[in-house]
């Protein structure tokens, strides 16, 4: 069992005494029943305890106000600006995961006209920065543990920036093989050490909403990217090695700002690296005093060395004591859950969604696939705005059952247009004569679920007329290998239409709500509180290991379902697999529900103790919310505010 928080949190605050003050003050304007009680708070600090002991007696209104208000004076003086650039040049590891994973899928429109890429090569060219990235994730943790933060995060934007490099001189596949790997490299490490970091030096205040913010520069990376996409696909030459090669500038920036910036103390205490440590700290807290905060951690770090033992693999450690099994198993399972509920493969179609509910200019589905992004970006700065008002387990739970909703529109959408597909009325013979199973469809449905084929058709008012089933061009999916429908700029002038992947019909509407909802619904929750949460669930000596283990889930779940999706749509059709993703979102449901519980306004030390009950029982800790609770030393010993004894005050 772990020490009590209230025993090693100690606070002597200056705010305690604005409390006061405001107490004061409003019992002389009321001038009524706490009269003993201010009598008591002029006589010096023992007192002011004593009148604070009385203010369960006032009403519960008052002791609110009066919580907030030392509440505001305490984070106002706690707060100085170099606690947020620290958090925003980090985050700068965030951009560029969003970045590089994003902007691979407008470099490939180009590049598999250049250099002649087959599907083969396309699938190696996303896949292996992901592959990658989940072994450096796993990686990630013994660096962190062993060097540090501060020189993991360097070594994140040196891979970034040499990645970049290599990417944007590429000659041929296998350098750009080679640079899309060192690129998933830097996101792996940086993946896991951002949030850690940012963790480590916020504020508990604070804390939620900085770890957020590398979300917000996730998603804020991966709209860039989209933009920027839209931007070269206009390049035919190129273009792509601009595309690549952009990522270098962030990185080269978090690089020198990070040869400038400071270590975690929180490592440093670890490391015995005492006299560094408080410098930081000071840094860091500005004008507070840093000495309660440091005894904390340092006394801390002691305890769980005593109990926990520093012999032997930090894993092994972690999976034989049971608070850090059990936060293992929830920081693993929100990042799974994260990833089986779709969001890549939803952002990943949302071109064939938009496509589907009557966008056939391909150019503008390009953009309008930026606007997707925006979304997703817009909507992560709701969930920084939230976190901390809300709370990570509200947000998150709120945040899966809309995401849950979302699915079985959307799902729905796909499934009204399998059921009222249109026939296929033409069989026009193949010029090239091969034999193309596309031919043998009598139904869009089933051309549409065929991923060599698509539809090709007229519109009589709203009914689909003249349709054949066509085989796709293998250089772009937006027109037919043969035909009416191979020449886009004829065949829009004769007002024909292509479908690729879905099929047009009156209920496309549908899947698109579907895919707002989505957005909306995920991006504040179940989009950044996997990360937040696992920034905060580990004790010191377990945090870089459990972030590893945790983030190295989050990127073998993200390659598995985007490896899985076509197949699974082949087998399932697409509504089936967003309604399996719906259901994925469902068991996440329950499994947050009873596992989760709730983190915000804690400090790193007291979090572990949340851990302490079964597992299934973990979101039902007690989490004091709305509590505001601060510790003060008084003689030696400690005294919680909120409770009503006083006797053992001297
Ligand atoms: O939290 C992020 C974010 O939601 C991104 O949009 C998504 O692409 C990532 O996979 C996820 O880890």
């Amino acid at each position: 069992m772990s020490r009590k928080a209230s025993d090693n949190v100690e606070y002597t605050l200056r705010s305690l005494s604005n409390l006061m003050g405001e107490k004061r003050r409003r019992q002389q304007a009321e001038g009524a029943a706490g009269s003993a009680a201010a009598a008591a708070a002029a006589a010096g600090e023992r007192s002011l305890i004593a009148a604070e002991s009385c203010s369960s007696l006032n009403s519960a209104a008052s002791g609110a106000e009066l919580e907030r208000a030392a509440r505001r004076q305490f984070q106002q003086d706690e707060t100085p600006g170099f606690v947020y650039v620290v958090s925003v040049f980090s985050a700068l590891g965030g951009f560029l995961f969003g970045y590089d994973t994003g902007v691979v899928s407008g470099a490939l429109l180009l590049l598999k006209r250049e250099l002649n890429l087959d599907a083969l090569w396309q699938e190696l060219l996303v896949s292996s920065t992901v592959g990658a990235a989940a072994l450096s994730a796993l990686a990630g943790g013994v660096l962190n543990g062993l060097c540090g933060r501060r020189p993991c995060i360097l070594l994140a934007s040196g891979l970034f920036t040499a990645g970049a490099g290599v990417l944007a001189a590429a000659r041929d596949k296998e350098t750009l093989l080679g640079g899309r790997v060192v690129v998933g490299l830097g996101i792996g490490v940086a993946s896991m050490t951002v949030p850690v970091y940012i963790a480590e030096v916020a504020p508990p205040h604070l804390r939620g909403r900085l770890v957020t913010i590398n979300t917000l520069f996730i998603t804020g990376g991966q709209f860039f990217a989209s933009v920027v996409d839209g931007l070269f696909s206009y390049l035919a030459k190129d273009g792509w090695r601009y595309m690549l090669g952009l990522s270098a500038v962030p990185a080269v920036i978090q690089f020198f700002g990070f040869l400038f910036l400071p270590e975690s103390p929180r490592w440093l205490i670890q490391k015995g690296q005492t006299q560094r440590a408080r410098r930081i700290l000071s840094q860091m807290r500005g004008n507070q005093a840093i000495d309660e905060e440091y005894d904390s951690i340092k006394n801390n770090i002691e305890e769980e060395e005593k109990e926990v033992g520093a012999a032997g693999p930090v894993i092994c450690r972690m999976l034989t004591y049971p608070p850090t099994r059990r936060a293992l198993i929830v920081g693993c399972g929100l990042q799974m859950f994260q990833q089986l509920s779709g969001i890549n493969t939803v952002m990943y179609y949302s071109a064939t969604i938009l496509q589907m509910s009557g966008v056939q200019d391909d150019r503008l589905a390009i953009w309008l696939a930026a606007l997707t992004a925006f979304i997703n970006f817009i909507f992560t700065l709701v969930g920084v705005w939230l976190v901390e008002r809300m709370g990570r387990r509200k947000l998150t739970l709120g945040s899966l059952t809309g995401t849950a909703v979302a699915l079985i529109i959307l799902a729905s959408g796909f499934l009204l247009s399998a059921q009222v597909s249109p026939r296929v009325t033409l069989n026009p013979p193949d010029p090239s004569h091969q034999n193309s199973t596309c031919t043998k469809y009598s139904y869009c449905n089933g051309c549409m679920l065929d991923p060599d084929c698509g539809l090709c058709y007229k519109l009589n008012k709203s009914s689909v007329v003249e349709s054949s089933c066509i085989p796709v061009d293998k250089d772009s999916t937006m027109k037919a290998a043969w035909g009416r429908c191979s020449n886009e700029t004829v065949f829009k002038k004769e007002d024909l239409f292509w479908a690729y992947n879905f099929c047009p019909t009156p209920y496309s509407w549908t899947a698109l709500l579907g895919l707002i909802l989505y957005l909306i619904f995920f991006a504040p929750g179940m989009g950044p509180m996997p990360w937040t949460v696992n920034s905060e669930i580990y004790p010191l000596w377990a945090r870089s290991t459990g972030n590893a283990c945790s983030s190295g889930v989050n990127w073998v779940f993200n390659v598995l379902v985007s490896l899985t999706f076509l197949h699974t749509a082949e087998y399932l059709t697409y509504y089936g697999a967003f309604f399996l993703y719906a259901g994925f979102a469902g068991l996440g449901l329950v499994f947050i529900y009873g596992c989760l519980p709730e983190t915000k306004g804690k400090k790193l030390e007291e979090i572990e103790s949340l851990f302490e009950n079964r597992l299934c029982t973990c979101g039902m800790s007690d989490s004091d919310e709305g509590r505001y609770i601060e510790y003060i030393r008084v003689k030696g010993s400690n005294y919680h505010l909120s409770d009503n004894d006083a006797s053992d005050v001297e």
